[in-house]
C-alpha cells in the first residue's frame, strides 16, 4: 500500500479490475497511488482476493456489473476521477459468438465513454491492444515498429475488429464536454502479448506440456518475433499515464502508446520456454514433421471440430487458423514514446519479470520439476 503524505482525495474506477492485467492494475493503484480514497473494482466476475484489499487505507470498493449495461456503468462511473477501462473479452479461440464480443468490447466502450461524459469524470485510460495493428490478415510483418510506423492494418477476426473500434471511439471522444463544462481527456494503449503471473494462456501451455509427458511441440519458427511484455509494467504504465492525464493532458489526450519494456525479441514459444523450461518442459524441434501447410490443415480440421462440436460442447484448443496466423507473423515494437511523452519506464526488469513469472508457474500444482 501507498504510504505517503499526500491528500487521499482522488477516486479510482477499473472495469475489468478482477482479469489478468485488471488485477495487478488494482494492486499497482494500491501500492504506488498516493491520492487514492477509493478505488472501484468493476468486474462481471469478482475475485475472492479483493476482501483482503479492505484493510487498507483506501477504500475498495468491489461493484459486481456488466459494462455492455448502460446504467450499471453510469452508476460505476459517477462520481470518480478516473477510469481505467480493461474489461473485455479476450477471445481469439471462437469461444465467444462474435456479436459477444462486439457487444462487450464496443457497446461496453461505448457506455464507458458516455457514463464518463454524463457523470462529469474527466479522465479515461483504455487498454487497447497491438492487435489493433496488427498482425493483418495479409501476414504483414511489423518488424520492431512504433506508433507511427506505417502498416495496413486490416482485419477480419472479431476480436481485433472489436479492440480497433473501440479505440477509435475512446480517441474520438477526447475533448468531448463532460458534465460540468470541462473537456474529456483520453487515452489508449497498445499492450504486445501480455505475460506474468496469472496469465491464463501460459497456464494452458503448461498444462498441455504435462499432459504430453513434459514435452511441447514446436509450430514456429524461432525467427519469427513476437513482441511480449509483462503484466507489472503493463499495469505500471497504466498507473502512470492515468496520474499524468490532468497534467500533461495537451500533449497525452487523443493519443496510443504501446506497451513494453525490456523483455527479449523471440518466437512466442521459446518466450514462453523462458518460464517452462526452468520449470521441467522441453520444447521439441518437429519443424521438419510439421511442415505449415500440415500445421493449418490441423488448425482448419481443430476449427471444423469447434462448429460441429459447438451443440454439445466448447471444443477451444490453442491452434486455430487465427492463432497460426498471428504466431507466425513476426510483430515486434520498439518505441519510447510513452517515457517521451509521460516519463515511463519498466518498473521491472527482464530479470525479474521472468523470476517471478517462473515463480508463479512452480507454484501450480503439479509442477513438472
Ligand atoms: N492478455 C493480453 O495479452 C492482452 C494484450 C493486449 C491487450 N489486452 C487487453 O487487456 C484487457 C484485459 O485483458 P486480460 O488479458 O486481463 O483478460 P481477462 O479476460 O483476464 O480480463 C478481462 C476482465 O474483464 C471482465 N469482463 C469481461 N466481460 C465483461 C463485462 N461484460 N462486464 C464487465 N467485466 C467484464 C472479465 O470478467 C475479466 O475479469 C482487455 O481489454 C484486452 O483486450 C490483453
Ligand atoms: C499452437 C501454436 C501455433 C502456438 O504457437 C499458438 C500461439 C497463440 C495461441 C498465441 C500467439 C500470439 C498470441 C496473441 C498475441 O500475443 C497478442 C494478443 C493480443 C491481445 O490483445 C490478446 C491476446 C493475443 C491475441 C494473443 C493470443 C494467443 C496468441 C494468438
Amino acid at each position: 500500500m501507498a504510504e505517503s503524505t499526500e491528500v487521499r482525495n482522488l477516486v479510482y474506477l477499473v472495469t475489468g479490475g478482477c482479469g489478468f492485467l485488471g488485477e495487478h492494475v488494482v494492486r499497482m493503484l494500491l501500492q504506488r497511488e498516493p491520492r487514492l480514497s477509493e478505488l472501484r473494482v468493476f468486474d462481471l466476475h469478482l475475485g475472492p482476493w479483493l476482501e483482503e484489499l479492505k484493510r487498507g487505507p483506501v477504500q475498495v470498493t468491489a461493484i459486481q456489473g456488466d459494462v455492455t449495461q448502460a446504467h450499471e456503468v453510469a452508476a460505476a462511473v459517477a462520481g470518480a476521477h478516473v477510469v481505467i477501462h480493461a474489461a473485455g473479452l479476450v477471445d481469439v479461440f471462437g469461444r465467444a459468438s462474435p456479436e459477444t464480443i462486439h457487444k462487450v468490447n464496443v457497446q461496453g466502450t461505448k457506455n464507458v465513454i458516455e457514463a464518463c461524459v454524463q457523470t462529469g469524470t474527466r479522465f479515461l485510460v483504455y487498454t487497447s491492444s497491438m492487435e489493433v495493428v496488427g498482425p493483418n490478415i495479409k501476414g504483414h510483418p511489423f518488424y520492431r515498429g512504433n506508433e507511427d510506423t506505417p502498416y495496413e492494418a486490416v482485419h477480419k477476426h472479431p476480436y481485433p475488429c472489436s479492440k480497433a473500434q473501440a479505440e477509435r471511439l475512446v480517441l474520438e471522444a477526447n475533448g468531448r464536454e463532460v458534465r460540468g463544462g470541462l473537456p474529456l481527456v483520453t487515452c489508449a494503449l497498445r499492450p504486445t502479448g501480455i505475460y506474468g503471473e496469472g496469465h491464463q494462456i501460459m497456464r494452458d501451455f503448461y498444462h498441455q506440456g504435462l499432459r504430453l509427458g513434459g514435452r511441447l511441440f514446436r509450430a514456429i519458427p524461432a525467427s519469427v518475433e513476437h513482441g511480449r511484455v509483462y503484466v507489472g509494467n503493463v499495469a505500471w504504465m497504466h498507473v502512470l499515464v492515468a496520474r499524468e492525464l490532468e497534467r500533461r493532458a495537451a500533449l497525452v489526450g487523443g493519443q496510443v502508446y504501446f506497451c513494453y519494456d525490456k523483455s527479449p525479441y523471440k518466437s512466442y514459444e521459446d518466450f514462453n520456454m523462458e518460464f517452462l523450461g526452468p520449470c521441467g518442459l522441453r520444447l521439441l524441434e518437429t519443424r521438419l514433421l510439421a511442415p505449415y501447410w500440415l500445421l493449418m490443415l490441423l488448425a482448419t480440421l481443430n476449427a471444423l471440430l469447434q462448429w460441429l462440436l459447438r451443440p454439445l460442447l466448447l471444443y477451444a484448443p490453442l491452434l486455430n487458423p487465427y492463432t497460426l496466423a498471428v504466431a507466425n507473423t513476426t510483430f515486434t515494437v520498439s518505441t519510447d514514446k510513452a517515457q517521451r511523452h509521460f516519463g515511463y519506464e519498466p518498473l521491472f526488469s527482464w530479470e525479474d519479470s521472468r523470476t517471478r513469472t517462473i515463480r508463479w508457474v512452480q507454484a501450480m500444482e503439479g509442477s513438472a520439476q
